[in-house]
């Protein structure tokens, strides 16, 4: 590779090496799509439902040179195990620093199972409070992996009662969106119970104070400082709309309220007999921030920390020895005390770009502002250079979940991204589309398809800009969401709840990312619009079929020429389980077929059908999906999946193309394949470029 950065330790140099054959200059717009995975077609693949014919275009003319999977979960991103699924913190942190560092959640396990946790400075500080204070410890409760985790609390409670803690507060807050709605009444019992064990050994420990995570502390990137309040007036005042004697009942009696959710469940404080709340925070007590991710914690760490602070009335400003599980933000050192060293992320892909002349554009609105600035460079806020980058946030809706508003900014930070393409002063322009991501974790399956086509229809915005200026561009995706939107068993099939609905996945997940690239799909994707709508959904169609007969288009040939009678003879028999796909241009077929469907039913067998008509004038939108309606409710999800990646447009080389010996690349390796299409060579340890160029 020859190039010359990095290298660690001395003789540090930030110029790259001129790559061999890209050219320099061309504007490259890096699009993250958030919370876009790649998986089977299934009515619970939100992407796949929505009308996506850009993404759909990169994938279709891209693969295998322009597009690809990439993944985006587990130990290909630094987290402890491949059953941890992806997130945005971990994601942009590798795509944007082009190497695997062990995370945060890998750290603070690591500092448990040695005991250093408590030799640290951290630990120290926060002992000082132990022989006459109370412990707090503010943090997720959750066993999601992306913020906090259970069994780190469970350690740390364990830990710091054998170092001297002897009276514990725990301030929770109910997750909901990394795990299962309603999984807050396990963890509590969960919390509960080995807060009695340590009763038992004479430890005074309870829960003092909770509410859901997304309405009580974990807010980010200063979308909406009253939800720090909220948190704040419950942990520190002990003063709370409602006040329960216990935790478990105030988590089932709040659940009752209708469209109560854990994510959003009200903040409350936990009293005595007498109506005080058991465990307010006061002078001299210690307080530790149990989260090792960093956005939700930035802003109640200033709260705890900031002598000078106008983001709200604290009322009162306990003096405390505060410490975060981590360091937060480490340009600002915040906090200043920590009980586990943040991994360290410095040479990111940004700042050898702004030493190699690239000037960069990045924006997004605030709810993942941070993910393109903040986690792109390793978790450090503000510029490298003024000079070299402009940072744009557009204000975020607050206040309202997402589902009511799905379209969110995608299209106003499209419209900020092709200007910033179009004005010719930025070399690279890179963007977050939320939708996905941010929609996908409301559980709301109809709105996390329009947010779908809203950030399709962003890209779209932003490639042809690319292509007015014969830029580049890499579209990709942080980690899954929007592609799984119901729990699944290991079969596949989506598990019903007790009164028999399909239970709803709100998290993340493990699916791989794409990349995508080409210059040729903008031409393609009009001539199909040009063709009218209903060509557009049978365009669409052809996924379904694609899929099931083994992604070959000639299979699909067969189908056509299947006999009707056959297939619902197969249908009827007693073996046959799994998808027919009809292509019809007979309604009839439609009522006899949906017949045989509910008579196969009741045998137990797991049928759907899809009946695509080839003919312009019988295909109707409407109709077609009044088919899927129908898919949607009988439909048993399929397993397996990835992120896509795609590059392309009309300024990159004609030979340019995904290597096919990186075959199993994480997101780090994007960031060298971002530099090259820059036209310099990657540091020499960046995770290797996905590209190759070839001659011909
Ligand atoms: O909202 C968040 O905090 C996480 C999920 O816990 O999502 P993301 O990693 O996409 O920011
Ligand atoms: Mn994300
Ligand atoms: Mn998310």
């Amino acid at each position: 590779m020859g190039s010359s950065g990095g290298g660690g330790g001395g003789g540090l140099t930030w110029k790259l090496a001129d790559h061999p054959k890209l050219p320099k200059g061309k504007t490259v717009a890096v699009v993250v799509l958030d919370g876009w995975g790649e998986a089977s077609p299934n009515p619970y693949n939100c992407i796949h439902v929505a009308d996506t014919p850009t993404m759909d275009s990169l994938k279709n003319k891209g693969v295998p040179d322009r597009w690809r999977l990439v993944r985006a979960h587990g130990t290909a991103v630094g987290l402890p195990s491949d059953d941890d699924m992806g997130n945005s913190e971990v994601g942009h942190n590798a795509l944007g620093a082009g190497r695997i560092f062990a995370q945060g959640a890998k750290l603070v396990d690591l500092a448990l199972a040695s005991g250093k946790i408590y030799e640290g400075e951290g630990f120290k500080y926060i002992k000082e409070c132990f022989e006459n204070g109370t412990l707090h410890l503010i943090g997720l409760l959750s066993d999601g992996g992306v913020h906090s985790r259970l069994d780190q609390l469970q350690l740390l409670l364990k830990g710091a009662s054998e170092h001297g803690a002897k009276r514990i507060r725990v301030h929770i807050l109910t997750d909901g969106r990394d795990v299962l709605d309603g999984t807050s009444v396990e963890f509590v019992e969960t919390l509960e119970n080995d807060l009695s064990k340590l009763r038992e050994k004479g430890v005074d420990a309870k829960i003092a104070s909770g509410g859901g995570r997304m309405y009580v502390t974990m807010d980010r990137y200063e979308n909406d400082w009253g939800v720090v309040k909220r948190g704040w007036d419950a942990q520190v005042l002990g003063e709370a709309p409602y006040k329960f004697r216990n935790a478990l009942e105030a988590v089932k009696k709040l659940r009752e309220e209708a469209n109560a959710n854990d994510q959003y469940l009200p903040p409350f404080v936990i009293v005595d007999e007498n109506g005080l709340a058991v465990g307010p925070i006061l002078d001299g007590d210690a307080v530790v921030t149990f989260n090792f991710r960093a956005d939700r914690m930035v802003m109640p760490a200033k709260a705890f920390e900031y002598e000078d602070f106008d983001k709200f009335d604290r009322v009162r400003f306990p003096k405390i020895h505060y410490a975060g599980m981590l360091q937060y933000d480490g340009e600002l050192k915040l906090p200043s005390h920590y009980l586990v060293s943040p991994p360290e992320i410095e040479r990111t892909s940004g700042e050898y770009l702004v030493h190699n002349g690239v000037q960069t554009f990045a924006c997004t609105e605030t709810v993942k502002f941070g993910h393109v600035t903040f986690f792109w460079n390793g978790n450090r806020s503000g510029y490298f250079n003024e000079e070299m980058e402009e940072y744009v946030e557009i204000p975020s809706d607050s206040g309202i979940p997402f589902n009511v508003q799905p379209k969110m900014k995608a299209l106003e930070i499209a419209e900020k991204a092709r200007d910033a393409i179009l004005g010719g002063k930025f070399h690279q322009v890179r963007v977050n589309l939320p939708n996905g991501d941010m929609v996908g974790h409301t559980g709301d399956i109809e709105a996390t398809i329009v947010a779908c086509k809203a950030a399709d229809d962003a890209v779209k915005m932003i490639l042809d800009a690319i292509e007015q200026v014969g830029g580049i561009y890499v579209v990709s995706a942080d980690h899954g969401n929007a592609e799984d939107m119901v729990k699944k068993n290991k079969k596949g099939e989506p598990l019903l709840d007790k009164n028999g609905n399909v239970q709803i996945l709100t998290s993340h997940t493990l699916q791989p990312v794409s990349i995508m690239y080409s210059s040729c799909f903008l031409a393609n994707h009009r001539e199909i619009k040009d063709k009218g709508k209903s060509q557009n959904t049978c365009f669409d169609s052809w996924k379904w079929i694609n899929y099931i007969v083994g992604q070959s288009p000639s299979s699909c040939g067969c189908l056509q020429l299947a006999n009707r009678e056959l297939l619902l003879g197969l249908l009827l028999g007693s073996s046959f389980s799994g998808l027919v796909i009809l292509i019809e241009n007979n309604l009839a077929a439609l009522g006899l077929l949906d017949n045989a469907c509910h008579t196969a039913s009741h045998k137990r067998f797991k049928i759907m059908w899809l009946v695509i008509r080839p003919t312009i004038n019988i295909i109707r939108s409407d109709c077609v999906n009044l088919v899927l309606g129908f898919v949607s409710q009988q439909f048993y999800g399929f397993a397996s999946l990835h992120v896509p990646i795609a590059i392309g447009g009309p300024g990159l080389l004609p030979g340019v193309r995904f290597r096919k010996d990186v075959p199993d690349g994480g997101l780090a390796n994007v960031a060298a394949t971002v530099m090259n299409l820059h036209g310099f060579e990657a540091a020499s340890d960046y995770e290797p470029t996905l590209i190759e160029v070839s001659d011909n």
